[in-house]
């Protein structure tokens, strides 16, 4: 590990904890997630040695109607911390310099929503936001300063990239499982067959994690909206938005001769659908072979069973499997089948696995699949993403570069 750890943190200090909790918010309620699960790790942890642990994160963008307090965040933390949480509507104003003086040993305090703080935002370079009135007002408070919001850690916000160079900095420890996990693919090498599930909405990512792991995985599985971009460069007619979804005209339109390409130059390595599923006439999920598909007149919610048959196999003679995007409308029960079927798949095999994307790690709790029977299932999205295809995380590398 390039970065340091609770492990080289003294116990019984005064500690900045930048937490991600930026949750899907219904109707102004909070929904509880797994980001909180995790991050009660770290904090319960930071809190049970004694120290005085200040929490901030963030929630939404403004003029966002999911841009709201974290008051109700302090609720949910605190149920999983299983300690009380705090909560000031403030960041480093005076009512948020009370609020951390008057904390004992072993207590907890949520700050408000950072992005509510002008300084916050803008993105910038870590020596710039260091600068910043909210990073030297807030940091004369603290020892030390822990990040553990990987799933954030793409962004050059304040609260992410200033800290470290004004405060000792540690990573947490759901920073360093993530970190550990979503690097593997780059950094480790496997005996066997790597293979990598490629799904979702983007086919941008699909391009880029292709691109950039090319020599690293030996098979791409495809589905989702993007396995449907690639057959139909295969020469299919498929690809075709249902009503109210707008996903394929913009997107063939800007990659259609790069995924061209991709299946030219490498063609072995990807596996396209060979089956499809829609909803008919009464509503009910119906399949149709690929090459049965006339005319694109059809809009596609999953891949068929004929297909999950294939991609099984696939995983069951893997080594590693790693899953980005899901391979259908997993959401709709009778679409979910692609989707959980290559879950349950790694699930039920003994190789490492990693599972990523905020949508797609959703559907392991949806479906009642255990987290337990992956290596690893990821809370983050875009750093995900990134990870994977090899880009920086502006907030590891200032961890890493203070380390050093
Ligand atoms: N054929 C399809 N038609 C409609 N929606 C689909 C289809 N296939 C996949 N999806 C949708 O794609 C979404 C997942 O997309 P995407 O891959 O962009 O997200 P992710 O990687 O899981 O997470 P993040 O949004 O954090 O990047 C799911 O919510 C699913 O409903
Ligand atoms: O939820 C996320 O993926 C992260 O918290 C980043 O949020 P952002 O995309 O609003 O910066």
């Amino acid at each position: 590990m390039s970065f340091n750890t609770l492990d080289d943190l003294e116990p019984g200090q005064r500690v900045l904890v930048r937490l991600d909790l930026n949750s899907p918010v219904e109707d102004g309620t909070v929904q509880d997630n797994r980001r909180f699960e995790r991050h009660a790790e770290t904090v319960r942890e930071l809190a049970e040695r004694g120290d005085r642990v200040v929490c901030m994160a963030h929630q939404g963008r403004p003029g966002d109607d999911d841009f709201v307090s974290l008051r109700q965040h302090a609720d949910i933390l605190a149920e999983h911390v299983g300690r009380d949480v705090r909560f000031v509507p403030d960041t480093y104003g005076p009512e948020a310099v009370e609020a951390i003086d008057g904390l004992d040993d072993g207590e907890i305090l949520l700050l408000e929503n950072v992005r509510m703080c002008e300084d916050e935002l803008p993105e910038a370079p870590p020596e710039e936001k260091a600068e910043t009135e909210f990073v030297r007002t807030l940091a004369a408070e603290f020892d030390a300063y822990v990040n553990d919001a990987y799933s954030a850690a793409h962004r050059k916000h304040a609260s992410l990239v200033g800290f470290p160079l004004v405060l000792p900095a540690y990573a947490g420890r759901v920073m360093e499982s993530e970190y550990e996990a979503n690097t593997a693919i780059a950094s480790r090498t496997f005996d066997g067959q790597v293979t990598m599930v490629v799904g979702g909405t983007k086919a941008t990512d699909v391009i880029g994690v292709m691109n950039a792991l090319d020599e690293k995985v030996d098979r791409f599985l495809l589905g989702g909206i993007a396995g449907e971009l690639f057959l139909r460069a295969a020469g299919y007619p498929v690809g075709e938005d249902v009503e109210g979804m707008d996903l394929f005209d913009e997107q063939w339109e800007q990659n259609a001769d790069t995924i061209r390409a991709l299946l030219e130059e490498r063609g072995d390595q990807i596996t396209l659908a060979k089956d499809l599923a829609y909803e008919d006439a009464e509503g009910e999920r119906a399949e149709v072979l690929v090459e049965d598909v006339a005319e694109k007149t059809q809009g596609f919610l999953d891949v068929g069973t004929d297909t999950v048959a294939v991609y099984d196999d696939a995983i069951r003679d893997s080594e590693a499997v790693f899953v980005k995007g899901a391979l259908g409308l997993f959401e709709d029960e009778r679409f979910s089948v692609g989707t959980v079927g290559v879950l349950e798949a790694i699930a039920e095999t003994d190789c490492f696995s990693v599972v990523g994307g905020g949508d797609t790690s959703r559907a392991i709790e949806m479906y009642g699949l255990s987290e337990d029977d992956f290596s690893h299932v990821s809370i983050a999205g875009g750093a995900y993403i990134r990870a994977l295809t090899g880009d920086p995380l502006p907030a590891v590398e200032v961890l890493e570069a203070e380390a050093n």
